[in-house]
């Protein structure tokens, strides 16, 4: 081992410590919640940290067996992090297939060929560099098959790969044409030895900038969509139903066709005081599943406090919204909530405003007269729809 060799393998190990201290300090200060990949970036970090020390041990020792070792390992290494870093993207689902363990099989199949013996190191630098090479084009395979427009860090993780693949690329073709057995420097280096080396330096540096950037987006809308939601019912809650609502009718004005429901649930206060606050507690998720479940795409659904909703229905089957918010209180005066095995005697009254066409769509002002036509929904006896000013008739005494 000459001092060019003692040195580079310092620096790699340096590099993999240094940028797994730098993921952990982040994570940490930022209290990363949602830490998608976060275990195989750093096992990725530790093998390569374990593999560069075993290049030291000269290929004589135990018939080139630790050298074989701690190529599989580098390349596993990579394999760990070019999964990490996919797994954290906006665009893959939490549970990810087991396909994706295929990345792993390069390292593997390259531990059993380089343990064959007799091979001349020409060969095993080959099958090094094809191990690399298939890992990056099975890891780049999945971000290329999804469709569509790209959000930036898939386009700057695809552009990484790409780079990693075709330093490969050139350094099996110039092993084909000139086989070098092994990195020899000063003026002996070859240009795809250069290449290599200096991609392999830079490139986690800014792959662990990408993956730490993926994790902060990642609990960023973590914790917009805590902020969004109402803890009880995981629809919107007062405050992000009223944006998306604004946002929405904003771009209804085209069409200007929208109705605003306000929903309120008959005889609630009977069930908490008969079964119970958790009891109340599911009639108020069940009722909140029930809407979100007759939303169309577009709608916003919100719970407005208590056992009050919001539905803002908007588009062009929006001349139906009378109809299908009396389908909705049908169906729960059908089919009640259950408490303790037992159907809840709970109903909905429906209050509707809605948008007329060629009028400037005001939140504010529908609201108002949704909750208006609630009221009426109520005076009149409950479980019922009103979507228009009308004289209501007290019911009759019971
Ligand atoms: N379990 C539970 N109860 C709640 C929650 N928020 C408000 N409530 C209760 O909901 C009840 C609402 O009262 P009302 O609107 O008078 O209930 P109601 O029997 O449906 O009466 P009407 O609306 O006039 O038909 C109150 O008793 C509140 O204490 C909640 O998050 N969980």
């Amino acid at each position: 081992m000459d001092a060019w060799h003692v040195t580079l393998l310092s620096m790699f190990v340096l590099l993999a410590v240094s940028l797994a201290a730098m993921t952990w300090l982040v994570l940490r200060e930022q209290r990363i919640r949602e830490r998608a990949g976060l275990r195989e970036w750093t096992a990725g970090l530790a093998l390569q940290t374990l593999a560069w020390p075993l290049f030291a041990v000269p290929t004589s020792v135990l018939g080139g067996t630790v050298q074989a070792i701690a190529c599989a390992l580098l390349v596993a290494g990579y394999a760990a992090m070019l999964r990490a870093l996919l797994r954290s993207l906006p665009s893959t689902p939490a549970r990810t297939s087991w396909s994706w363990a295929l990345v792993y099989l390069p390292a593997l199949v390259l531990l059993l060929a380089l343990l064959v013996p007799d091979q001349g190191p020409e060969k095993r630098i080959a099958m090094f560099w094809t191990a690399a090479l298939l890992t990056v084009l099975l890891s780049v395979r999945a971000p290329l098959r999804r469709g569509g427009r790209r959000p930036w860090p898939e386009r700057a993780l695809v552009v990484l790969f790409v780079g990693a693949a075709l330093v490969c690329l050139y350094r099996l073709a110039e092993q084909g044409w000139n086989p070098q057995s092994g990195p020899t420097f000063g003026a002996g280096i070859t240009p795809g030895q250069q290449m290599a080396l200096a991609y392999f330096l830079v490139a986690p540096v800014f792959a662990t900038f990408a993956f730490l950037l993926l994790q902060l987006e990642r609990q960023q809308r973590w914790l917009e969509g805590l902020a969004a939601e109402d803890a009880l019912t995981g629809i919107h809650n007062r405050r992000a139903f009223f944006e998306l609502a604004q946002r929405r009718l904003a771009r209804t004005r085209d069409d200007g066709l929208a109705a605003l429901l306000m929903i309120d649930v008959d005889g609630f206060k009977a069930v908490n005081d008969a079964h119970g606050h958790a009891a109340g507690d599911g009639v108020l998720a069940s009722v909140a599943a029930r809407l979100r479940a007759a939303m169309r795409e577009g709608e916003v659904v919100g719970r407005f406090g208590g056992d009050e909703f919001c539905m803002l229905l908007t588009g062009g089957g929006i001349g139906d919204a009378a109809e299908r918010a009396d389908r909705l209180r049908a169906q729960v005066a059908a089919y009640p909530p259950v408490v303790d095995g037992v159907a809840t005697a709970v109903t909905l009254s429906i209050g509707i405003a809605h948008v007329r066409e060629g009028r400037e769509p005001d939140l504010d002002a529908l609201l108002a007269m949704a909750d208006r036509r609630l009221y009426l929904a109520k005076r009149a006896g409950r479980n019922r729809v009103i979507d228009r000013d009308v004289e209501v008739a007290l019911p009759a005494p019971a």
